[in-house]
């Protein structure tokens, strides 16, 4: 499809989607199942998960009662609109003003410079009639920050722009079909009015006389939307692994290259250790990141119950937890979605094996959301901070309980002696936590050698960063052992998942070896016991491997790959793809005639000088 036809192609998916979920009625869990189906990123994702939740955490009860019911019947449509051309992870930053006129009690919008454009916002470019926009808001000349308003973009008749607003799509982005199903866009405000109950004012206000009230719970709460979507976005990340896994497990198991023995078979792929030593790791993430994400949604649905009860303590957790699993889920995703590519050969490049799409689809969850880097940095904040107040009497609790043992963590020697060691949950634990432990403390050492703390912290980015990783890994291998202590039905498929949880902690032992090592949280020989033991859990993976991808139970229609294949019957398929491609309607190319006949004849006539 050409842009145009992608684009309107999936308005027409998006309006059936929201007609069936009228009319069957579906609930909101099959809404968003459906929305998996749908497949495609579209205005309605911005709707639901940005537009309505900003107004439900951030608007008084008056306005809920305004704009929600108009929002939740798609009366009005609505979108997300904080990131400008020069500022997306720097909130703070941004330019555009909200200035209140107490001759009109109205904010008067405004974009004062170029970068001030509003420019990525999904849903902004071509659909949404409202959006809420994050502007600095002054009074009286005095900049009070930053905050939400909600503003109509466009005339409910016929769709254009209202005076003063311009408005468009930003341009095609990364990959084929991918995101240019929407209409990511920027937008300019000329002096542009909104009356005054159009700021969102549940945490701060703006009185009739042009008093700014401060918001008596922390100001952070304005950024809850972000918070809400980063926790969502980590069960999404082990929806895409496990799609990519899918796909390339079922090939590695079609797949056979060379090992053949007296003219027989040749070996499945999937059966050299190095195919498994990509893969498996990535299988086991697949479950992992379902397990973190499960419990993620409970943390965050505990800490929403806490704030409505006017309690703030687990907010900093809360915010450090969804920061850093969005940042070190999706990073992984979209470099497992690669490998499983490279893990397909040559045939992982082709379009048909559902990989380049996902991947140009699922790689901006690394950027959106908030860029990873910058996320680690708030966990590592967060990290730095817990680690300073050790020993002042205040426990650390939730996630970072451990740092609570760190006379035990910074001098303990792991007790592995052999590889089966390994195996034991207790052991594995107390490894990870022993070495993020020691790389917080580390950078908090290393940090309080400078007299400018900012300064500090600006040098020693990347170890913290690092450090944050560290923390993130030892909450997702914690989540795998503690749902393995739970009830998992079936003796046999809690024994796979036993192995897999080992497979993921392990591996992530071999791949940041170096953290392992220079925090003396294990030895060398402890290290390659570890490897042995993984060795060990591929061999008892391998004749599951393709029934705990089926497990996922994606149908073949919703893969849209002709390499991951419920029946295997890959080659026919290939076959069957190529030859619908519009270069093969015709046996000779248009251009034959234009560009290689007269190339042709024209080295044949200087062959015959
Ligand atoms: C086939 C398709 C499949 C698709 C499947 C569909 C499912 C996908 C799921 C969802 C789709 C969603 C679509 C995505 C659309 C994208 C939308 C966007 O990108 S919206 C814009 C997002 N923007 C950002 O994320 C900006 C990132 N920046 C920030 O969040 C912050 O500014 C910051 C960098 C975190 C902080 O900067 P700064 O230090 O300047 O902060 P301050 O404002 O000064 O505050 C400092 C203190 O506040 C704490 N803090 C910061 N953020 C929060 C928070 N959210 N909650 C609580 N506390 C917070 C911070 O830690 C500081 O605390 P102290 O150190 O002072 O204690
Ligand atoms: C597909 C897509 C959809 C989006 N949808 C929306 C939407 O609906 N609404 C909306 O408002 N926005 C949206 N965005 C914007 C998105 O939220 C921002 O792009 C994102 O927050 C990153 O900000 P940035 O672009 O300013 O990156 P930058 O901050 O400019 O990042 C550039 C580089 O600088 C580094 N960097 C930046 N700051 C620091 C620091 N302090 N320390 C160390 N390194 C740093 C980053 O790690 C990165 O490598 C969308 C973006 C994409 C790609």
């Amino acid at each position: 499809m050409t842009r145009k036809e992608l684009f309107k192609n999936t308005l027409r998916k998006s309006v059936h989607a929201w007609k069936l979920i009228n009319e069957l009625p579906l609930s909101d869990d099959e809404s968003l199942m459906l929305r998996h189906f749908m497949d495609q990123p579209g205005f309605l994702d911005l709707h639901w998960r940005m537009f309505v939740p900003a107004i439900k955490g951030q608007g008084t009860e008056e306005q809920k009662q305004k704009w929600l019911p108009l929002a939740n019947k798609m009366q009005i449509i609505g979108c997300y609109a904080q990131t400008e051309l020069g500022h997306g992870s720097n909130v703070q930053g941004l330019e555009t003003t909200a200035t209140f006129d107490p001759q009109t009690d109205q904010f008067i919008l405004h974009s004062p410079t170029q970068t001030s454009s509003k420019w990525w916002p999904g849903g902004l470019g071509k659909v949404s009639t409202h959006a809420v926009i994050y502007a600095r808001l002054i009074t009286d000349g005095k900049d009070h920050g930053v905050h939400g308003f909600i503003v109509q973009l466009r005339n409910m008749d016929d769709h254009s722009p209202l005076p003063g607003i311009t408005i468009g799509d930003i341009g095609v982005k990364f990959g084929n079909g991918a995101y240019n199903s929407m209409d990511n866009g920027f937008l300019m405000f000329d002096k542009f009015c909104i009356p005054r109950d159009q700021m969102l004012m549940r945490l701060s206000k703006v009185t009739r006389e042009g008093k700014y009230v401060p918001s008596d719970v922390p100001r952070q709460l304005m950024y809850g939307t972000m918070v809400s979507v980063r926790q969502t976005i980590v069960s999404n990340a082990s929806i895409a692994m496990a799609r990519a896994v899918c796909i390339a497990t079922r090939y590695s198991a079609v797949r056979r290259q060379f090992g053949s023995q007296n003219g027989g078979i040749e070996t499945q792929v999937i059966d050299y250790k190095t195919q498994q030593n990509r893969l498996f790791p990535l299988l086991a993430s697949a479950y992992a990141f379902r397990f973190v994400g499960e419990w993620l949604k409970w943390l965050y649905t505990d800490v929403t119950q806490r704030l409505e009860a006017s309690d703030f303590a687990t907010l900093p957790e809360a915010h450090a937890c969804t920061a850093g699993l969005k940042s070190m889920t999706t990073s992984a995703t979209s470099d497992g979605i690669e490998e499983c590519r490279k893990l397909c050969g040559g045939h992982g490049y082709l379009w048909c094996s559902g990989l380049p799409e996902l991947f140009a689809v699922y790689v901006p969850a690394c950027t959106y959301e908030g860029d990873n880097v910058v996320l680690q940095l708030q966990v590592a904040r967060f990290l730095m901070k817990t680690v300073s107040q050790l020993g002042s009497g205040k426990a650390p609790a939730g996630t970072t309980a451990y740092m609570g043992r760190a006379k035990h963590l910074l001098q303990c020697r792991s007790s592995i002696r052999k590889a089966e060691d390994w195996l034991n949950p207790a052991m594995v634990l107390e490894t990870f936590e022993a070495r993020a432990l020691r790389m917080a403390v580390s950078c908090a050492n290393n940090l309080s050698k400078f007299e400018n703390q900012e300064q500090g912290f600006s040098e020693l980015l990347a170890d913290l960063v690092e450090a944050a990783i560290a923390h993130c890994q030892l909450i997702v291998v914690s989540k795998f052992i503690v749902k393995l202590e739970g009830e998992i039905k079936g003796k046999g498929v809690k024994n796979q998942l036993k192995n897999l949880c080992y497979i993921y902690a392990l591996h992530l032992i071999h791949k940041h070896l170096g953290d392992f090592l220079s925090t003396n949280s294990i030895t060398s020989e402890q290290a390659s016991l570890a490897n042995h033991q993984l060795r060990s859990l591929y061999t008892q993976v391998r004749p599951n491997a393709v029934a705990l991808v089926d497990a996922f139970d994606y149908t073949d229609h919703y893969l849209g790959s002709v390499l991951g294949r419920y029946d295997g019957n890959v080659y026919p398929k290939l076959f069957e793809e190529a030859l619908k491609d519009p270069l093969n309607d015709t046996v000779v190319p248009d251009g034959y005639h234009e560009y290689i006949r007269p190339l042709i004849k024209q080295h044949l006539r200087s062959a015959r000088l």
